[in-house]
């Protein structure tokens, strides 16, 4: 179990892919760990070195008492980065994910040569909805929170097969804390000033049944970035990766080849 001591907090992290290959970093959403990744893995070329980990508060990562600011969640990456001795990365953010994304490409330009804002936004919804979230939890625990996070999370399709289980026990397995830390950190921040100074080959994805950050909103986002492109994954919801690997894993190689990337 690869464990990146960085001082202040230790982060949990798994390579897949040869040295030397184009690096690939994941960075997960709210309430996961990084296997949700898992359903796309096999559709990514076998050559590329891809890296995913679980932020602080999540899985094997140090469990750190909430709340957490945004600004700590990039200085984690980063870090881990740094440590990891990576640089000029494809950075594939989802929801959360993509805000640390946004928020490290703005800090950090040379570890991160291209961007993917996978289903999340500069802002993802309001205080006070953050805060009404976190009081159920913390009342409740995220079993609370869970029939409104998946109804979010996957399309009506997905909800009703049997593969939801294992997403729903994801979520509630998460801890509580992390859960926390996360949310407080999404609900301080607002990306819309320093991404829309961002100068690097960037494309959006959104899922047409996205509950949290529906196709609307990812683009308003992607298109702070001048040139930047979208791809809207039809019949998906914000775990697109989940319900359409296929057609995800198509959409990233095709956006790293015609950017040459590799
Ligand atoms: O709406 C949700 O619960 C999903 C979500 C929003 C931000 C994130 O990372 O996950």
């Amino acid at each position: 179990m690869p464990l990146a001591d960085l001082g202040e907090i230790r982060l949990h992290y798994q390579f897949t892919g040869p040295e030397g290959g184009l690096p690939v970093v994941f960075s997960n959403g709210l309430g996961t760990d990084l296997h949700m990744w898992d359903p796309l893995m096999p559709h990514l070329p076998p050559h590329w070195r891809i890296l995913r980990y679980d932020r602080r508060g999540h899985a094997q990562s140090d469990i750190a008492p909430p709340p957490y600011s945004m600004g700590q969640l990039v200085r984690d990456t980063e870090a881990l980065l740094d440590h990891l001795g990576l640089r000029a990365c494809v950075f594939v953010g989802l929801s959360l994910g993509g805000m640390v994304a946004q928020g490290l490409a703005v800090k950090r330009p040379d570890l991160i040569r291209a961007l993917v804002l996978s289903n999340t936004a500069a802002r993802i919804a309001t205080k006070d909805i953050w805060e009404e979230r976190a009081r159920l939890a913390r009342a409740g625990g995220l079993e609370a929170l869970a029939d409104a996070s998946l109804a979010r999370w996957f399309s009506p399709a997905f909800r009703a097969s049997p593969d939801v289980a294992q997403w729903r026990a994801m979520f509630v397995g998460a801890p509580l804390d992390g859960w926390l830390g996360g949310a407080a950190a999404i609900a301080g921040t607002d990306f819309y000033t320093t991404t829309a100074s961002l100068r690097l080959p960037t494309l959006g994805i959104a899922g047409d049944r996205d509950g949290s950050t529906p196709p609307d909103l990812v683009r308003e986002t992607v298109d702070l970035v001048p040139g930047a492109e979208f791809a809207l994954i039809r019949g998906a919801g914000h775990l697109p990766h989940v319900e359409q690997p296929r057609r995800y894993a198509e959409i990233l190689t095709g956006f790293i080849h015609k950017h040459g990337l590799e």
